[in-house]
């Protein structure tokens, strides 16, 4: 039986492709993890896209296959200085910066950084280390603030800083949960009134801002952004089952 653990680490990737249990026989497992090298799989989306929903199916789903693995979300609110910052200056503190795309940004990034020894050791140690948002959420949420595009001088500074200068380990996988702002909005909505500590922030109720980091999420993947990347569709209910078969263990 494979086990979950939470975590806020993160590891080096480029790693070699681990080899896994065959899947024409059945369902792939983690039995033949004969490499040791897990495999760094994202999830990204808007707010309210279900991110959170995915990465608990895709655990559960994995735990059943024998596999291990560890899991962080970012922000890490509750584990680093510089994202705790975050949550205060989207509530208005700290004079401007919450109005600084950049400033934010580097906040976002430090995040990362900080937890980077910890992905590292997790990749050594586990088959697969799942993160809700990564370094292509703070590419979106900018460029969309700035009304740029996935082209444009806000991703190419985010790839400098975060994957360039920090060398944060590169994903093997981004998964795009794509939903339709307005299906993205109404679950925030929903959940905001059923779940504690999942207030919604001034950016998070912005439509047309979530509609054009829509837009940049869905380039980024087109373009491959730093590693290979798949488009769900969350819309409806996910095939956990199937997306760990075709793409998470692959
Ligand atoms: N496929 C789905 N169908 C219907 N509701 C969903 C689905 N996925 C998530 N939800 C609901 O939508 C809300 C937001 O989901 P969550 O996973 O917290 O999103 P995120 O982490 O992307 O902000 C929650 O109330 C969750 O139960
Ligand atoms: C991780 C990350 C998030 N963000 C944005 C996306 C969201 O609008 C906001 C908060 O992230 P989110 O995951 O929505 O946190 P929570 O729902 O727990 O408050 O921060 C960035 O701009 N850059 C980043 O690097």
């Amino acid at each position: 039986m494979g086990s979950v653990r939470n975590v806020g680490g993160q590891s080096g990737s480029n790693a070699p492709e681990a080899e896994w249990g065959a899947s024409s026989a059945g369902p792939r497992s983690c039995s033949a993890n004969v490499v040791g090298v897990g495999r760094l799989i994202v999830i990204e989306g808007l707010d309210g896209a279900g991110k959170r929903t995915l990465a608990d199916g895709l655990a559960a789903e994995l735990a059943t296959r024998g596999c291990s693995v560890a899991r962080a979300a970012f922000p890490r609110y509750a584990e680093d200085i510089h994202a705790e910052l975050v949550a205060e200056a989207l509530r208005g503190r700290h004079g401007d910066l919450g109005a600084s795309v950049h400033g934010m940004a580097v906040l976002y990034a430090l995040d990362r950084r900080g937890a980077a020894d910890t992905l590292r050791a997790d990749l050594a140690g586990h088959d697969v280390v799942l993160l809700d948002r990564y370094v292509a959420s703070n590419a979106a949420y900018g460029a969309a603030r700035l009304h740029q595009d996935a082209r444009g001088d806000f991703v190419t500074w985010i790839h400098d800083l975060e994957v360039t200068r920090f060398a944060l380990p590169r994903p093997d996988l981004q998964i795009l949960l794509r939903v339709p702002t307005e299906v993205a909005a109404s679950r925030a909505a929903h959940r905001e009134r059923t779940e504690v500590d999942r207030q919604r922030d001034n950016f998070e109720s912005d439509v047309p801002l979530q509609q054009r980091c829509a837009e940049v999420y869905a380039q980024l993947a087109d373009l491959g952004w730093w590693s290979p990347w798949i488009v769900v569709d969350g819309v409806g209910q996910v095939d956990f089952a199937a997306l760990v078969d075709d793409h998470v263990l692959r």
